[in-house]
């Protein structure tokens, strides 16, 4: 923090298009400012390292929401002694009821101040929240083309029913906290063991057993050979299938899971043209 000499301020849960447009705008020793709001669920905890080569610094909302203007540059200007330049967004408000606006940092601050104009998708203003409605929706090809990147989570590996290996496909089950969660459904997944380097294919569930133990899954089965998850796996999803449903047996499950298959290996053969 000594060193920077940007920073570019604000929640930054998603790590999107938009919010890279704002650290393209940083130099060498620029530093990303997450203002944390505990709503973050896109990337959470030290998620959205992932996503940049900057340094990060998390900011307690609560710790400077009382602030106004002077104030708030005045806790900057101690925090990061050598900073000459801050990059906000067109939309960046701070301060008590959210009063102050990128006008106020530029009057107050002796440094640059560099407003980054509102990057848009198709004419649509890129938005984290838009994203998280996107996911819920599964329109995973429109959260990712927000992104900028597969919309990932992190799970860790839990037993299963054991009844996938023996009547259906055998699949990673995963408990998954803190990420939310794309709807309920089937989906073309890019799935990461372990600490190992490379994804494997997938096809990955999220949802209620219906028509088995009706208990809530998230489970992916790795289409490229027998794998072993010791602990974690990361899921990265590139699109959506079908919706969850209710089989009469579990015949009628496995037949729907081998097309599921099918067009999985066919929507990822895609990525690799
Ligand atoms: C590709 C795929 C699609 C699935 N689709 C459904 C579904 O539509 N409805 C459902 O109730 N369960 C579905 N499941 C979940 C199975 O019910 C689950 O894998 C099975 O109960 C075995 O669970 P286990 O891994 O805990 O043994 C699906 C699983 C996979 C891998
Ligand atoms: N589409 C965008 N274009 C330019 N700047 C953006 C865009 N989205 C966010 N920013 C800027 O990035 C910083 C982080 O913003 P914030 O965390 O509020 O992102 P957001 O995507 O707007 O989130 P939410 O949807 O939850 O409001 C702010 O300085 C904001 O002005």
């Amino acid at each position: 923090m000594r060193k920077s000499t940007s920073i570019a301020i604000g929640g930054f849960d998603g790590m999107h298009i938009g919010h890279q447009a704002l650290f393209r705008e940083l130099d060498d020793n620029g530093t990303i400012v997450v203002i944390e709001t505990g709503y973050a669920n896109l990337t959470p905890d030290g998620f959205r390292q992932r996503y940049t080569k900057h340094r990060i610094v998390y900011l307690k909302l609560g710790d400077i929401r009382h602030l106004d203007g002077a104030g708030f540059i005045a806790f900057l200007e101690k925090k990061f002694p050598k900073l000459k330049k801050i990059v906000v967004g067109y939309d960046f408000h701070f301060g008590k009821d959210r009063k102050y606006s990128y006008e106020d940092l530029k009057q107050l601050f002796k440094g640059d101040v560099v407003v980054v104009e509102e990057v848009k998708h198709n004419n649509d203003s890129v938005h984290s929240h838009k994203i998280r409605a996107k996911l819920q929706i599964g329109d995973i090809k429109g959260a990712n083309d927000f992104l900028g990147h597969n919309y990932t989570i992190v799970g860790k590996r839990v037993d299963g029913q054991g009844l996938g290996s023996r009547e259906l496909v055998p699949t990673i089950n995963l408990s998954v906290k803190d990420f939310l969660l794309p709807k309920e459904g089937v989906y073309a997944t890019l799935t990461r063991i372990d600490d190992e380097e490379h994804f494997h294919p997938s096809v990955s569930f999220i949802g209620h057993r219906i028509t088995t133990d009706g208990s809530f899954a998230v489970e992916t089965h790795i289409l490229d050979g027998t794998v072993t998850c010791k602990e974690k796996a990361e899921i990265s999803f590139v699109d959506f299938i079908r919706n969850n449903e209710k089989f009469d047996s579990l015949e009628n499950l496995k037949e729907a899971i081998k097309k599921d298959i099918t067009i999985a290996n066919r929507m990822l053969k895609r990525l690799e043209l």
